[in-house]
């Protein structure tokens, strides 16, 4: 076993077996106390709940809850192995809700049959909980359930995969391409995938300036383009009236790469072949189209983020759903809007431009760290990602009508 293997298994296996477990907020000591928690006690609260459904966050931990809900399809980049081998993945997500947002959080790993099947169990259990991120659903599948789950839930739902990672991307995109010296609105871009984080990641840039018509989006099937009679009504979106047909033709002289696709997908020859000073996004979890060393050894002038926390720019959702979610749950934000997604690409793209604390400098293992080519993006456990997006966010909810009661008092101050 390589070292870093068995350290990864001995992590999620000591001193107990997984990475979240439940704690007590009360008292559960005396028979006073069980009184109160359980019966009679707590048939108060329930005629409450019953008499008024939004005594439940008074009254429950609903407010501060997020359920991260899959069913295996798409994990991280190592594709359809089914929900249970996705649970690592999910307390995964739960331990960054925690760790970053102080959000208590609950894995669901959904079998299934149907994509109806998936649709009811979700939104049946949905006034459970404050909020849902979906996670590491494939797509097609993946749009017509958040859709279906956004219109039948009353509390926020929202797919990580397809937005946590586009406002990840964005932020760190405009920024990287201001340090190269170019405009979104001239970038000439390669997107390699044409899934879940592809098409959100895709919209959201076009949302930010990038044209629909400078973008080239890749499947198995290689360049989707007009002629095609095989693309499904979202990669149908990005089809381009071209005669490129290959990675090899749509790399040559673009400005950009963003992969959202698997592993070892770009190859140095690619790479050469891109326009000066060019911005590449590898994002395949857990690994990149093209890794790090190859990539610096082919050219000098990139800029370079994969979805890692072992190099320099980690573009990764972790940067945007603890905090969004937490400042969505915290007025009770009925959904997350464009309005709040864009708050937060504003608030990460801001952080980065500003002087690092000492504290993340101590955490990264770097004496410095200052905007430019190795920092184009926060780091996630920078401080400040919580209070500005999440207060961004929040009142971003508020501005455009999806808030459900007002910014708390000194809110994130
Ligand atoms: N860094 C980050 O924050 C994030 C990274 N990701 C990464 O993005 C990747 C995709 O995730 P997601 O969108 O959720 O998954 P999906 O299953 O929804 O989409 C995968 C897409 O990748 C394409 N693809 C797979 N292999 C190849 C290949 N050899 N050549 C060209 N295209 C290929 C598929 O093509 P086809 O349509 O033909 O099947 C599909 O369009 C994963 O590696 C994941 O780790 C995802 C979310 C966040
Ligand atoms: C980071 C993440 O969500 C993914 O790779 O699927
Ligand atoms: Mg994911």
């Amino acid at each position: 076993m390589s070292d870093f293997r068995e350290q990864a298994l001995h992590y999620h296996s000591h001193p107990v077996p997984g990475k979240i477990s439940v704690e007590l907020t009360k008292p559960a000591e005396t028979v006073q106390d069980l009184a109160l928690a359980y019966s009679p006690g707590v048939a108060e609260p329930v005629r409450e709940i019953a008499a008024d459904p939004a005594n439940a966050y008074k009254y429950t931990g609903k407010g501060n809850m997020v359920a991260v809900i899959t069913n295996g399809t798409a994990i991280l980049g190592l594709g359809n192995l089914g929900p249970l081998a996705s649970k690592p993945v999910m307390e995964g997500k739960a331990l960054l809700f925690k760790r970053f947002a102080g959000l208590d959080s609950i894995d669901i790993e959904v079998k299934h049959n149907t994509t109806e099947d998936f649709i009811n169990t979700v939104a049946n259990i949905a006034d459970t909980f404050g909020g849902i991120n979906l996670e590491d659903i494939k797509a097609p599948e993946c749009f017509e359930i958040e859709k279906a789950l956004i219109e039948r839930c009353s509390i926020p739902v929202f797919h990580d995969d397809q937005h946590g990672t586009a406002i990840v991307t964005a932020a760190g995109m405009i920024n990287a391409l201001e340090v190269q010296g170019k405009e979104i609105e001239d970038a000439i871009i390669v997107c390699l995938g044409a899934g879940a984080a592809a098409v959100a990641c895709m919209e959201l840039l076009i949302k930010c300036g990038a044209l629909r018509e400078h973008i080239y989006m890749l499947d198995r099937k290689g360049v989707i383009h007009t002629r095609r009679d095989d693309l499904n009504e979202y990669k149908q979106l990005f089809a381009n009236n071209t005669d490129k047909r290959t990675l090899q033709d749509v790399i040559a002289d673009a400005d950009v790469f963003v992969g959202v696709s698997g592993p070892n997908l770009l190859s140095p020859d690619d790479l050469k072949l891109m326009a000066d000073r060019p911005v590449v996004f590898a994002c395949s979890n857990p690994d990149p189209e093209i890794s790090p060393v190859l990539a610096h050894g082919a050219r000098d002038d990139l800029i370079m983020a994969t979805g890692r926390s072992d190099y320099p720019n980690q573009v990764n959702n972790v940067l945007c759903f603890p905090f969004i979610f937490r400042g969505a749950l915290d007025v009770r934000a009925s959904k997350i809007n464009d309005e709040m997604k864009i708050a937060a690409v504003d608030a990460i793209r801001s952080i980065a431009k500003e002087p690092v604390p000492a504290e993340v400098l101590k955490a990264a293992g770097v004496e410095t760290l200052e905007f430019g080519a190795q920092y184009i993006i926060p780091k996630p456990m920078d401080p400040r990602l919580l209070p500005r997006i999440a207060k961004a966010v929040a009142q971003a909810a508020i501005d455009s009508g999806v808030a459900q009661i007002d910014m708390p008092e000194n809110y994130m101050e």
